[in-house]
């Protein structure tokens, strides 16, 4: 049996949602999904496009309000309910969120980039810091003067993904990492995930690309017209060709 914290969760559930429903405007965009994050685990959402993983993202960062939807359903996030939270305040509980659009401010050096993400360090979370996200991505620490315009795609990613852990985040949502980065930033992504994991990250990724997901998830949910369709460890699902095929085609 697992330890039980006092809200009666087991204590390493960090994200637990249940019939979580999306809407933009009248048409409904996720039905009933259930899923759940335990600490130190990297956990993807799959499916084709279209399929709702962004939109998942976006209701579990109380982020779906601000682009003319809305959502229901209970999100509790370390224990505590934030169904219907405003972003801010889930950012401030220690959710960090990497859209897929890569928001980097361009006329701001990487190193101010990152500076705009700080916020104070968190007990129980990993302490993250300039010089230590350097070491995690070596090209950033090449260039800590350079304007974020002035990068490439997968460089730009790198500093998302950094600028969102410099909020020192329990968990992050990773929405399609992989997307649009060249093979060898791919590999580099893959990489930069497993030694956040190692330092003992939470991450819920979303992604198209098996063999990236299946590199560094523990997981799986995959989605279909906003629902779930499978839900297994990663292993399993690359063992499984039937299964890939009915869900992935691949
Ligand atoms: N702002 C919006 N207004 C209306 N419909 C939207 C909006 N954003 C997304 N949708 C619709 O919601 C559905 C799910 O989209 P979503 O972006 O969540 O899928 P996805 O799995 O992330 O796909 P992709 O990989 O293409 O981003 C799609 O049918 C999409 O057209």
């Amino acid at each position: 049996m697992s330890a039980v914290d006092q809200t009666g969760e087991p204590a390493d559930l960090l994200l637990d949602v249940q019939g979580l429903k999306a809407f933009y405007g009248r048409a409904q965009i996720l039905f009933d999904l259930a899923l759940q994050v335990r600490r130190g685990e990297v956990v993807a959402l799959m499916g084709r496009n279209g399929a709702g993983k962004s939109t998942t993202m976006k209701a579990l960062m109380g982020l779906l309000d601000g682009a003319g939807g809305h959502a229901e359903g209970r999100i509790r996030f370390r224990g505590e309910d934030i169904s219907g939270a405003r972003a801010h305040r889930i950012a401030r509980m220690g959710m960090g969120y990497v859209p897929e659009d890569r928001r980097i401010f361009s006329d701001l050096t990487v190193m101010e980039n990152l500076e705009v993400g700080r916020q104070p360090p968190r007990a129980d979370a990993v302490h993250w810091t300039p010089e230590k996200l350097f070491r995690l991505f070596p090209n950033l620490g090449e260039m800590p003067q350079r304007p974020g315009g002035q990068m490439s795609g997968g460089e730009q990613q790198m500093l998302t993904v950094s600028r969102t852990l410099m909020g020192n985040p329990y968990l992050v949502l990773l929405d399609e990492p992989s997307e649009g980065v060249a093979p060898v930033i791919v590999e580099q992504m893959a990489a930069m995930i497993l030694q956040l994991k190692q330092a003992g990250m939470s991450i819920l990724l979303s992604e198209q690309n098996l063999h990236f997901a299946a590199l560094v998830s523990d997981r799986v949910y995959v989605l279909e017209n906003g629902q779930l369709r499978y839900q297994n460890t990663m292993a399993a699902l690359t063992a499984d060709e039937a299964a890939r095929r009915a869900y992935l085609a691949v």
